[in-house]
Order: structure tokens, then C-alpha cells, then sequence
């Protein structure tokens, strides 16, 4: 039986193109984000992939992504499941500043432990541990059992909230994940054991 799970960061938001801490604001894609997330799509066509379910966030940079891919996959009416849990890093009071600027105000390295640090929050927002802590129950209780049923199935979310499952399911250090820079509508591809460790991993950055 095959276990597919593919993971696929949203394509460019209007936010990413601005440089903005976009956390869990909800931005829609870019006129490149859509172009991305068709490519996506067909890639996926290419290699003659489809699928049972799909998961996604409840933010629209997600959900547009996942939709077009599913149009260029001629899927458009799979079920999809929308939750909070698969949403963005919430980057509390920072949201919304531009990365330049906030690297301004608050030096370089303190924005780079607040975006790639493991266990150090934004102020008023998450880390990458604290989103792991909400991505992982949900992976484990609601989207691994069907892919370990045999559901093809396609996970549409964002650069940090996809992070903290590449970390679970790559048993990845926090040094080797936070080093790991998820491209903007770029599918992963991961055939997992009837454990649901993984068996082997297709990156289509290459
Ligand atoms: O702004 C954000 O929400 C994220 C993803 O774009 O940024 P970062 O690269 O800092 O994790």
C-alpha cells in the first residue's frame, strides 16, 4: 500500500513580497504566488501524482495555494480539511513590520533568534517549538492515521508551521531544521513505513 504525504509551502504572499512578518495576518498571494502554486501543481501532474484528502491552514495564501494545485491536478472537489493548528508561526507583536526595519530597530541578531531560533518567541508570539507543540498533535491524531490508511494526501501550509513537521518526520536537530529555508510553492514528497517513519523524500527544489 502506498503511505504519500506531500507537504507544500504557499506560494509568494503579498506580505512575503513586501518583507513583512506575516505570521497569522492573512495576506493573499501575488500574481508570482499563483503562477508558483500552478507550477506546483503540475509538477505534481507530471509525476502523476494525485490524491485522497488534502490539509490546510485556515489563512488564504494556503488554501488559494492548495485549490490551484488541485485545479492543474483536475481535482478541485477533493476533500479538504481547513484548521488553525496548520496555521503560520504567530509572530506577536512583530507582525506586520518590515524584516529590514525591525533588523534596524532591534539589531540583526535578535531578528534572526526571533525568526530562526528554536525556542525563543517574538514578543507575544510563538517559536518554532511552540508551534510544533500545536502542529504535531494535530499531525499525529488527525493527518497521519489516514495517510497510514492508505489516503494519498497533500498538507498546503506555511514556511514554519511545515518546518516543525519536516523536523518530526526528518528527525532533524533544531540546528539542522532551523538551516532549512522551505521555497515558496515547492512540494515535498515523502512515502512513509506503516509506522509512519519516512521511507524516502523527494524534495522538487532538487
Ligand atoms: O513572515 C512570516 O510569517 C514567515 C514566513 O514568511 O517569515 P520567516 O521567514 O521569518 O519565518
Amino acid at each position: 500500500m502506498e503511505r504519500l504525504l506531500v507537504l507544500v509551502r504557499h506560494g509568494q504572499s503579498e506580505w512575503n513580497l513586501k518583507n513583512l512578518f506575516t505570521g497569522w495576518k492573512d495576506p493573499d498571494l501575488t500574481e508570482q504566488g499563483v503562477a508558483e502554486a500552478k507550477s506546483a501543481g503540475e509538477q505534481l501532474k507530471d509525476m502523476k501524482l494525485e490524491f485522497d484528502l488534502a490539509y490546510t491552514s485556515v489563512l488564504q495564501r494556503a488554501q488559494k495555494t492548495l485549490g490551484l494545485i488541485l485545479e492543474e491536478l483536475g481535482q478541485q472537489d477533493l476533500e479538504t480539511i481547513r484548521d488553525q493548528a496548520l496555521n503560520e508561526r504567530d509572530y506577536g507583536d512583530i507582525t506586520g513590520m518590515n524584516k529590514d526595519e525591525a533588523r534596524e530597530k532591534f539589531g540583526e541578531e535578535q531578528v534572526h533568534i526571533w525568526r530562526r531560533s528554536y525556542d525563543v518567541p517574538p514578543p507575544g508570539g510563538e517559536s518554532l517549538k511552540m508551534t510544533s507543540e500545536r502542529v504535531l498533535p494535530y499531525y499525529r491524531a488527525e493527518i497521519l492515521p489516514q495517510v497510514l490508511s492508505g489516503k494519498r494526501t497533500i498538507v498546503a501550509a506555511h514556511g514554519n508551521s511545515l518546518r516543525s513537521l519536516i523536523m518530526d518526520l526528518e528527525k532533524l536537530t533544531p540546528e539542522q531544521i532551523l538551516k532549512r529555508e522551505l521555497g515558496t510553492g515547492t512540494p515535498i514528497i515523502y512515502r512513509l513505513d506503516e509506522d509512519g517513519n519516512v521511507l524516502s523524500v523527494e524534495d522538487l527544489a532538487g
